[in-house]
């Protein structure tokens, strides 16, 4: 069996040995070029598993070479090696479609974590980025134009490691998004980790992304690893990253720049190879305007933007959406059926709460449907009654100071009368919901994590029916 064979583009003569050797000891083939001339005939003979190139060379750009291939049918993965401190130079590079980057002195360690990552892109075995892998274990539902396109983007965009910001609206699926390239990528094997920034109490970023050494801090009684420990070798998700206060904003930075983490109580600094993937359902270059977010965190987070379309601009896959979720529904069972109207019905409604608004409003239908058939009147869509809601500081007004324990605002129905049966159950159902949560909310000073612990959700479900109910926190 033939070795991976890699090309080493670089005009420094001791550079280029240093990679040649390492190259050669990582058991590969290696043809150097000292120009991207040399470079372009030794790539119209042979088909490489890696090309490494310097940005400098002196008939050009490394990034003419990243562009050509990228331009060309192969999918040869090139890494570039950047100057010192020429963050720039990496995030231009990805952009244009680079796979990944070293930036100079090269640190050994990472060349070869790079090298090994490549080769696995390139592996006639690999899942990654095959057809095989695309046919299997994906969630993402959808045919409409929009959503082709944004998987052709998903499998492109697997095949690199550059930092990706999603955008979309709540629950249009940016997680799902990022599971995809994920699983598409090299790493698939190793771990995906989503955390959500708004989430973690700011106290406890530093020890949480880092993780700790035992004794660092009272109540640090073993060592700890931190998320991008967890995530090493895979990719770690931002989600909410407009959230993330600003001096953690400075210490992310830091370590996606030096791809470095030091654990709190430690003395130095441990390797992590971590590809990062962001999302937001906020404007994270307006948050940069008001001074909430860092100029440079968001250049380098938003090296590719993606951005996932809401629901109501694809309503063409409500079909095969409802089709897949009720399928899952199911389980092992016979899924429900459609009533007729059920899909126009649907196709009238505007779903602020996107997927994961339909996957409830599909969950709450089969509860009320009979013999297994959704009927229009088992839907139960907000539709204008959300505009005529109060507005959410109004109701918020309403309930501050909290109720005292055991008090019941909800007398308006009581399950021992039925003359008082509520004239609809949603609205009533809806009413109940609101009330509680802003008691919990009204309970812990408007803190969502607390609020959500003692509703015994996640943040997540506390946040989407935040949302959905139209709640917000009071200004000031
Ligand atoms: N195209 C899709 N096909 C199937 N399921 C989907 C699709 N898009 C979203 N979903 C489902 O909808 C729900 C919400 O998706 P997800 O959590 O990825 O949204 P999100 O944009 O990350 O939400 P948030 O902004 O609230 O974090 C999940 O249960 C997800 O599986």
């Amino acid at each position: 069996m033939t070795s991976p064979r890699v090309l080493v583009v670089d005009d420094e003569a001791d550079l280029r040995e240093l990679l040649e050797i390492t190259l050669v000891r990582m058991g590969l083939d290696v043809d150097s070029a000292e120009t991207l001339r040399e470079a372009r005939a030794f790539l119209a003979q042979n088909d490489y598993a890696l090309i490494l190139t310097d940005m400098r060379l002196p008939d050009g750009l490394g990034l003419e070479l990243v562009q050509e291939v990228g331009a060309s049918n192969k999918s040869t993965p090139i890494a570039v090696v950047t100057a010192y401190g020429s963050a720039e130079n990496a995030v231009v590079a990805l952009k244009a479609g680079a796979f990944d980057y070293v930036s100079k002195p090269v640190v050994l360690d990472d060349l070869r974590v790079m090298v090994q990552s490549a080769l696995r892109l390139s592996a006639p075995s690999s899942q990654a980025g095959s057809p095989a892998a695309a046919g299997t274990a994906s969630r993402l539902i959808g045919e409409s134009a929009v959503m082709q396109s944004l998987r052709n983007q998903i499998e492109r965009l697997a095949r690199s490691m550059a930092p990706i910001a999603i955008t979309g609206e709540s629950g249009s699926g940016k997680e799902l998004v990022a599971r995809e390239i994920h699983a598409r990528s090299s790493r698939a094997g190793k771990p995906f980790i989503a955390v959500n920034c708004g989430a973690i109490p700011e106290a406890l970023m530093e020890a949480e992304f880092f993780g700790y050494r035992k004794g660092a801090f009272t109540g640090a009684a073993d060592e700890r690893d931190g998320f991008f420990h967890a995530a090493n070798g895979g990719t770690l998700m931002l989600d909410e990253v407009a959230d993330l206060p600003l001096a953690m904003q400075v210490k992310l930075l830091r370590a996606i720049q030096e791809r470095r983490v030091r654990k709190i109580g430690a003395t130095s600094e441990e390797p992590v190879d971590v590809r990062i993937i962001s999302a937001t359902h906020q404007n994270l270059a307006q948050c940069v305007e008001t001074g909430k977010f860092r100029q440079d965190l968001f250049y380098r987070l938003n090296v590719i933007e993606l951005s996932v379309p809401p629901l109501r601009e694809r309503l063409d896959d409500l079909g095969v959406l409802v089709g897949g979720m009720l399928a899952r529904l199911a389980g092992a069972g016979q899924p429900a059926a459609l009533g007729p109207q059920v899909l126009d019905t649907l196709r009238t409604y505007s779903f602020p709460g996107n997927v994961r608004e339909l996957e409830n409003v599909l969950e709450r239908a089969l509860a009320f449907a009979n013999d297994g058939v959704i009927e229009v009147g088992d839907l139960s869509l907000k539709g204008a009654r959300v505009a005529e809601q109060a507005p959410a500081a109004e109701a918020v007004a309403q309930v501050a100071p909290a109720p005292p324990a055991g008090a019941a605002p909800l007398a308006r129905f009581s399950p021992g009368a039925p003359a008082e049966l509520p004239s609809s159950l949603p609205d009533y159902l809806e009413q109940v919901e609101r009330e509680i949560i802003l008691r919990a909310l009204t309970q812990t000073q408007f803190n969502r994590t607390q609020a959500a612990l003692l509703l015994g959700i996640s943040f997540r479900q506390l946040r989407y029916q935040m949302q959905k109910l139209d709640i917000q926190e009071p200004e000031g």
